[in-house]
């Protein structure tokens, strides 16, 4: 309870004494008692009205009560107390004194008056132990319900009471007598024992204060009997316990349609309309730590549609609420608090700095306002620019320079790792001081006069000088930049000086030449220190008439190496390689890593003679193939590695490129890995005109695929009697210049090129086409079609699907077609190959195996693959009745076809002899010239007497 009620309240009590001095007529003081009874009447009347426009209010609003009690008490409180007051008012003048209506009355309104003061007194002790900074809300609950049990205990001892009355059961005048004074002696009981609640001596004192003068009231009634002294203490002491209800509820109230009000209308309270819709947190708190008012800016940050009447400590991050006791504590002390917090909010994490302001004197002592801005962007933008500050002090720091900045005083404001280290000096120490604070004025001669040229100069000063920073430390030659740096208003507001080492710059510079002509891993020569050296040699020889030769060495299997020793390993045996090689060959002459396994050396003076020239290469490379001899030690361990090597000789008056020479070396090298490795091969113009006749051939059969140069040929497949059963289709290049080309001469070169899946897929289609021709027709829809496929066709991602596609599209019958395979086809993965067979051969597609006999036979692939058909290669037919071997051959393999249920077709048959040796060893199927060669499709229906129908 705060002093100033008390105040009022002796105000009144006193006033109370005073009117009832005035109006006392008698001696014996019974007019004084009766005047103060009036006065008590007035206060409860005043006490009643209040709270029932209170008790309305809440009714109407159906907002929380008190703070602890709750509205339904409060409502019942004013409804009593209300009541009362129409009692009081109207009944006890008009019924006479001591009549039977009139004790009815008084004992209702005696017991009225015990329950107003028993929820008055319970809620006010509630709420004040509930605000105290300790309170605990087990405790809490358990005055929720010790009050709320009081209140009905009176209630029914008010129904009880009635019940008696109305059966004549109580004594109306003993009721009336004692019912009062024990609901007084209760609450002074309960006053007393929840004093110690109260925060503070006065809060304490004003609570026992009321429990003394409702016991002493309680007292008169009982033991007074009716005496005037009595009476008089009884009416004091009513007084003052009634007074202090009335002064209570009438502040209650006063206080609850204020806050009311004012959150309704805080601007207008507060005259600060802007504070609404300021962009900072406000939060009004009063003394008891309620919340009395935060505005739309807070309770936007928080979330909330409101936090009156809530603690305090909502406007805290859940964080800093463990700390709240101790700054309440401290608020009280008059001190007000500053602090950073960061909250999860609706928008995400903000920051916020809060500022916690204490009342100014004069008003409510312990009340205290919250004050918050958002600081989420300044702490952003704080974090980005340290962010950048400390990117960029790195970057300063990582520059090999020495970079230094002055600030307009010339103090040192920052300087880099490499100031530090030469000066010797830590950046603390140098930070702050000018250039003479460190003693290096003399150590840097100009410094003076160059910062004034530089401040003055609109372009940075440069200039060379020796300096030594540092007492034996490292002296050298430096070129010193310095540049002023200007404030917006061109004001000079600090000085950058870089200087930079020249030894250093020079050092640099051969690095980088060297990393720029050498190998970093052998440090031999590389590709373009060779191609300079190369051009020189070239001039020279032809100048000198002299010849020269260049060697281009490849490693034999070095992948092996790396692959299964590693990379480490390999590194170390190039390495070995470069010294092995730089030791086979005379001083002046060159040896580069060219890339990768790949060594060039270049072996000048040889001479005005070729065939001398010659011979000394050949020596040197024989002397390069024995040195590889020797096993290679790396780390320990002992390896065998050698060489192939492509040698060209050049010098005579043939103008070659560098270029051309590297080719030729280069061509002869493969020459030499083709030999089988481990050996030297000279270029040779012969070489030359290969790989050009190749290159010219694959340029040819490209151009040829696209115009339409390739055609399909058919060669009959006949049985034993004579008929014809199918044809195999066999692709033939009708060259615009050269005429028919057979495919011996570019199938190699399609398949190494990969040209020849466009090729296959072209006869595929054109076979397939014409499959699905003679299925139209009876004399030829059982013909079968053989179509020869590659390797690379076969192994070709998708070649699955484009059979099938081909198939489908052309609408021929997949049951006969027959893909011919080779045997080398099986030397990759068998089992995908297995695989692709498969997924074919569901579809009803055959497969025949070709040139049985002269490849890789396992004959255990014969039992994995799917084939239908094995064909007999014509070598084994051509001398079957001459070759013993061939014979036998043959035999076993139609005796294996045939235990293994596979179809056998005899290729190359060119006579009725070896018809007739085939025909008696079993074979039923047969392909060669005797039966017919492969010929254009026209010639073949003509020949067999059948012509199939052909779209227009
Ligand atoms: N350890 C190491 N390996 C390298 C280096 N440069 C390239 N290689 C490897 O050297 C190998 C060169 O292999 P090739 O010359 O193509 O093949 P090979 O195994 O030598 O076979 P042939 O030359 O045909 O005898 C590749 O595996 C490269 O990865 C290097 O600097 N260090």
């Amino acid at each position: 309870m705060h002093e100033i009620h008390t105040r009022i309240m002796w105000c009144l009590l006193a006033g109370g004494v005073l009117l009832a001095g005035l109006v006392s007529t008698d001696a014996q003081g019974v007019g004084f008692a009766r005047a103060l009874q009036t006065w008590i009447q007035v206060l409860l009347l005043l006490a009643a009205l209040a709270t029932l426009g209170w008790g309305g209010r809440l009714l109407l609003q159906g907002t929380a009560g008190s703070a602890f009690m709750g509205r339904p008490l409060w409502v019942c409180s004013a409804v009593a107390l209300g009541g009362f007051a129409v009692l009081l008012a109207l009944p006890l003048r008009l019924s006479e004194h001591g009549s039977r209506p009139a004790l009815w009355l008084e004992l209702a309104v005696n017991i009225l008056l015990s329950i107003c003061l028993l929820i008055v007194s319970i809620d006010l002790l509630s709420s004040a132990r509930r605000n105290s900074p300790g309170a605990v809300p087990r405790a809490s609950h358990w005055l929720h319900l010790q009050s709320n049990g009081a209140v009905l205990t009176a209630l029914a001892l008010l129904v009880a009471v009635t019940a008696g009355v109305a059966q004549g059961l109580v004594d109306l005048e003993g009721m009336r007598r004692y019912v009062l004074p024990l609901g007084m002696l209760a609450c002074c009981a309960w006053a007393a024992l929840q004093s110690r609640h109260f925060a503070g001596q006065s809060g304490r004192w004003t609570v026992l204060r009321l429990a003394a003068a409702l016991a002493v009231g309680a007292a008169a009634i009982l033991l007074g009997a009716g005496s005037h002294w009595a009476m008089l203490l009884e009416q004091a002491a009513w007084c003052y316990a009634l007074s202090v209800l009335a002064l209570v509820l009438v502040m209650a109230s006063l206080r609850h349609s204020l806050v009311g009000w004012a959150s309704a209308h805080p601007a207008r309270l507060q005259g600060e309309e802007w504070l609404e819709q300021a962009p900072i947190g406000v939060v009004r708190v009063d003394g008891s730590g309620a919340i009395v008012h935060a505005n739309r800016t807070q309770l936007d940050w928080l979330g909330v549609p409101s936090l009156v009447d809530q603690p305090w400590t909502e406007a805290l991050a859940p964080s800093l609420r463990n700390q709240a006791p101790d700054w309440l504590a401290r608020l009280r002390a008059g001190q007000s608090l500053a602090f950073e917090q960061s909250m999860d909010t609706p928008q995400g994490l903000r920051h916020f700095q809060t500022d916690i302001l204490v009342a100014p004197q004069g008003r409510d002592a312990h009340a205290f306002m919250l004050l918050s801005h958002d600081v989420s962007m300044q702490k952003l933008m704080v974090g980005r620019v340290q962010e950048q500050q400390s990117q960029l002090v790195s970057l300063v720091s990582a520059i090999p320079d020495l970079v230094v900045l002055k600030g307009a005083d010339g103090r040192f404001l920052h300087c880099n790792q490499a100031f530090e280290r030469l000066v010797g000096l830590a950046h603390a120490q140098i930070i702050g001081r000018t250039t003479s604070d460190l003693g290096l004025q003399g150590r840097m001669p100009s410094d003076w006069e160059t910062d004034l040229r530089a401040r003055n100069a609109n372009t940075p000063v440069v200039y060379e000088e020796t300096l030594q920073f540092a007492d034996n430390g490292y002296q050298g030659r430096f070129e010193i930049t310095k540049s002023a740096i200007r404030a917006a208003n061109g004001e000079v507001t600090g000085l950058l000086c870089i200087c930079r080492d020249l030894a250093e710059r020079s050092r640099a510079r051969k690095e980088i030449e060297r990393l720029e002509f050498f190998d970093v891993l052998t440090g031999l020569p590389n590709r373009r220190m060779l191609m300079d050296r190369l051009e020189w040699s070239i001039i020279a020889c032809k100048q000198r008439g002299t010849y020269a030769a260049l060697l281009f060495i490849d490693l034999d299997n070095f992948k092996d190496l790396n692959d299964s020793l590693g990379h480490q390993k390999g590194d170390r045996l190039l390495c070995e390689v470069g010294k092995r090689l730089i030791a086979s060959v005379r001083s002046g002459d060159v040896v580069a890593r060219f890339g990768g396994d790949e060594f060039v050396v270049l072996v000048e003076n040889l001479g005005a003679e070729r065939v001398q020239a010659e011979a000394h290469v050949r020596s040197v490379v024989e002397h390069v193939i024995t040195r590889f001899k020797q096993p290679f030690v790396l780390d320990g361990q002992s390896h065998h590695s050698t060489p192939s090597i492509g040698v060209t000789v050049f010098g005579d008056q043939e103008s070659l490129t560098v270029q051309e020479l590297l080719k030729r070396a280069d061509l002869a090298m493969y020459e030499a890995k083709s030999a089988g490795r481990n050996t030297q091969r000279f270029f040779d113009p012969q070489m030359q005109a290969i790989v050009n006749a190749r290159a010219n051939l694959e340029s040819d059969l490209r151009q040829a695929i696209h115009d339409g140069e390739l055609q399909v040929y058919y060669q009959p497949v006949m049985n034993g009697s004579g008929s014809l059963v199918g044809a195999e289709a066999l692709v033939r290049w009708r060259h615009p210049a050269r005429g028919l080309v057979m495919p011996i001469e570019f199938i190699d070169l399609a398949e190494q090129t990969g040209l020849i899946v466009d090729l296959g897929n072209f006869v595929m289609r054109t076979a397939c086409e014409q499959l699905a021709l003679w299925a139209a027709s009876p004399s030829t829809q059982a013909l079968t079609m053989s179509v020869n496929v590659s390797p690379r066709q076969f192994h070709n991602q998708g070649f699955v699907d484009e059979v099938l596609g081909i198939v489908a599209q052309t609408g021929a019958n997949p049951a006969r077609l027959k893909l011919e395979l080779t045997e080398n086809l099986l030397l990759g993965d068998v089992n995908e190959t297995v695989n692709r067979m498969r997924q074919l051969k569901e579809r009803g597609v055959g497969f025949s195996l070709d040139d049985f006999g002269v490849g890789y036979s396992s004959l255990s692939y014969l039992k994995r693959l799917p084939l239908d058909q094995l064909k007999i290669d014509r070598s084994f037919v051509s001398d079957v009745l001459s070759d013993v071997s061939d014979a036998v051959i043959v035999r076993t393999i139609l005796a294996l076809a045939h235990s293994l249920e596979l179809e056998v077709v005899a290729e190359g048959v060119e006579n009725s002899e070896q018809v007739d040796f085939l025909v008696s060893n079993g074979c039923k199927r047969f392909q060669g010239f005797h039966f017919g060669r492969p010929v254009p499709i026209g010639e073949f229906e003509r020949l067999h007497g059948f012509a199939s129908f052909r779209p227009a």
